[in-house]
């Protein structure tokens, strides 16, 4: 089931456009990635079906419900992650859990809450006494107080170091474990493919592609490749490994230790051309398969690398 629906959505910033007629589709118990460069329209996309900004064109549902015509009922449904600046450095984590709670109708017990994210022992610390990691646990303990079943969280690891990154990322998969549907905003490719179960890929305020990461990988990052080097004299294989299911295409070129034989196919070609060679006593050396990333079908989508 469909929990959030956003079709068409446009936003222009004194005649600049920013959202070009954004859609997508986000269902119930998925870790939704948005993924895209720095100012692609991640946030201004995320804001308005919050209901935090109103788009010029498109709708936006969720759980059935307009954000600007039913404010409330959707600001109860939903818990947004704060961003840094959002909080006093003198706030006690306590004193935070207990004002997000007044907020809402139904909230969570926020003492549980604190125990569950491990907060209870920095009760009484200063938010600005926290470190990168905590602070991020208290966000997502912030985010889930109102007892919300879509979680928002963007950008929630920038700035934080790899150690604090993954234990963040454990956190994240608490959340959706829980039940808690959740739209993640990033910039990282490996963090992306770590949580998410389906991506939007923003570029210049459209959806260029939406998939599973392997999805994204298999349909965007060109053809799977295996390399191996025939010893010298031998016969070449061209004829066997053509004849392997999957296998679209095989070249061979003269290399300094012997011929290099490059094969390309699809789904597990790989595997059953290592065993044809091996059934047909072809010896190969330097045996390599390239590993296909989110960030090859990223740059195949969008014409260049995330980070430029
Ligand atoms: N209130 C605003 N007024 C004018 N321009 C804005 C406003 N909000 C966003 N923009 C511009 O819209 C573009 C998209 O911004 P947005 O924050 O949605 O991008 P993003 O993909 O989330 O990027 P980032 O990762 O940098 O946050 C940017 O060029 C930004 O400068």
């Amino acid at each position: 089931m469909a929990i959030i629906e956003v079709t068409g959505l446009r936003k222009s910033y004194g005649g600049r456009t920013v959202l070009d007629g954004i859609s997508l589709g986000v269902e119930a118990g998925e870790v939704f990635g948005i993924l895209g460069p720095n100012g692609a329209g991640k946030t201004t996309t995320v804001e308005c079906v919050e209901g935090l900004r109103r788009p010029d064109a498109g709708t936006v549902s969720v759980l059935g419900l307009d954000p600007h015509r039913d404010t409330r009922a959707v600001r109860e449904a939903i818990g947004v992650q704060l961003q840094q600046t959002q909080l006093p450095d003198n706030l006690k984590v306590w004193e935070a859990l207990d004002l997000y709670a007044s907020f809402y109708s139904r909230p969570r017990d926020w003492r549980a809450l604190m125990e569950e994210w491990g907060l209870a022992e920095l009760r009484n610390a200063r938010f600005g006494k926290l470190s990168g990691g905590q602070k991020q646990r208290l966000f997502i303990a912030l985010a889930l107080v109102g007892n919300p079943q879509v979680a928002f969280l963007d950008e929630l690891t920038t700035g934080l170091d790899p150690q604090a990154r993954r234990s963040t990322w454990e956190l994240v998969k608490r959340v959706r474990d829980s039940g808690v549907t959740t739209v993640l905003v990033s910039h990282y490719m490996d963090e992306v493919e770590e949580l998410c179960d389906r991506v939007a890929v923003i570029d210049r305020g459209t959806v260029v592609a939406l998939d599973t990461p392997a999805g994204l990988v298999d349909r965007n990052a060109g053809p799977q490749r295996m390399r191996f080097t025939l010893p010298r004299g031998a016969a070449d294989p061209a004829a066997i490994v053509a004849a392997v299911p999957g296998v679209t295409g095989v070249t061979t070129e003269p290399g300094r230790d012997g011929d290099r034989v490059t094969v390309t196919g699809t789904g597990d070609f790989a595997t059953a051309v290592t065993g044809a060679l091996a059934r047909n006593h072809v010896l190969v050396t330097d045996l390599r398969i390239d590993q296909r990333s989110l960030e090859d079908a990223f740059i195949a989508l969008t014409g260049r690398p995330l980070d430029r």
